[in-house]
């Protein structure tokens, strides 16, 4: 294909991929999705994806604006549960729980699934009751000690609480832009989730608050199975262990970060991680 075919065709509705190259199964999966397809309304969101997020790794998904990564990420833990027009097919798992069976309680699912937001979204609460929120309402903690327990080990977990211990009682909301971010990733964790989903976490901070946010995710993923949404490709390369790239709803290509950053096998990709298109 030349430049100008691929140009054309990356800005085609017509354009068509066939399956997905790479890996997309891990060994040691902790979660699987297979054809899975999304519909808002009649438009098709994600079309036919199947891929594995293995355990205790992080997995980049990127791709051009629009492409369904956001789409793909709340599918896994049903955010787009709330948004009426949606519908989503195929296989999902957490291990072996089908998490769209009927039977499933999403709330109870988004406690072992967290997701942690593109703009930090505190509660309008103490820096506290932000973190024992959720432990509050799944009922984690028997008394007042073992809350205290759970809040300060999550921020501690979130890298948050060296900055905060002296003012638990000050609102979530009057603290920096990264602190918001990891107050909400403490309140995240607050749950014991074992999967968190990460969109776009840090495209609304600056480049400091960034890079303590992506050690953070370094750290995480020896305890949590991490997804993280990205628009900054420096940003999958730095913080992941396997990438899939999305185009028009389609799985493309997924393997190892390296291999994707450095030796991508479509052309697709391969335009995407040179700036060619994005
Ligand atoms: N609530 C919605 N209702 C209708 N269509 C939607 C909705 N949310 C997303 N879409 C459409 O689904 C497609 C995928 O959107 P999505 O937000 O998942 O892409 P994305 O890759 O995450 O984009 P971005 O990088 O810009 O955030 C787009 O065509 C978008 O317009």
């Amino acid at each position: 294909m030349s430049d100008l075919s691929i140009t054309e065709a990356l800005t085609s509705d017509d354009i068509v991929i066939e399956g997905t190259v790479g890996t997309t199964t891990a060994e040691d999966a902790k979660m699987s999705m297979r054809n899975v397809n999304v519909f808002y309304g009649d438009k098709q969101a994600i079309k036919n994806v199947s891929l594995d997020l293995a355990r205790n790794q992080v997995t980049a998904l990127i791709g051009p604006s629009g492409c369904g990564k956001s789409t793909f990420l709340r599918c896994l833990n049903r955010m787009n549960d709330t948004i009426p027009i949606c519908r989503v097919e195929g296989e999902l798992k957490l291990e072996e729980q089908d998490i769209y069976a009927k039977k499933l309680d999403p709330v109870l699912l988004r406690a072992r699934v967290g997701m942690v937001f593109q703009k930090p979204n505190p509660f309008p609460k103490s820096i506290y009751d932000n973190v024992a929120y959720g432990p509050r309402i799944h009922g984690l903690a028997a008394n007042r000690a073992e809350l205290d327990e759970i809040v300060v080990s999550s921020l501690q977990k979130a890298g948050l609480f060296g900055e905060v211990k002296d003012r638990l009682d000050a609102p979530g909301t009057g603290l920096s832009g990264g602190q918001q971010q990891r107050l909400c990733i403490a309140r995240t964790i607050a749950v014991s989730p074992e999967v968190i989903l990460m969109d776009e976490p840090a495209s609304a901070l600056d480049p400091i608050a960034t890079a303590v946010i992506e050690e953070l995710i370094d750290e995480l993923k020896e305890k949590y199975t991490i997804a993280i949404v990205t628009h900054s490709m420096q940003q999958a390369a730095r913080v992941s262990q396997a990438t899939a790239y999305f185009h028009m709803g389609h799985l493309v290509e997924m393997g190892k970060t390296e291999q994707i950053f450095t030796n991508p096998t479509h052309e697709l990709t391969e335009n995407y991680i040179t700036g060619r298109f994005g």
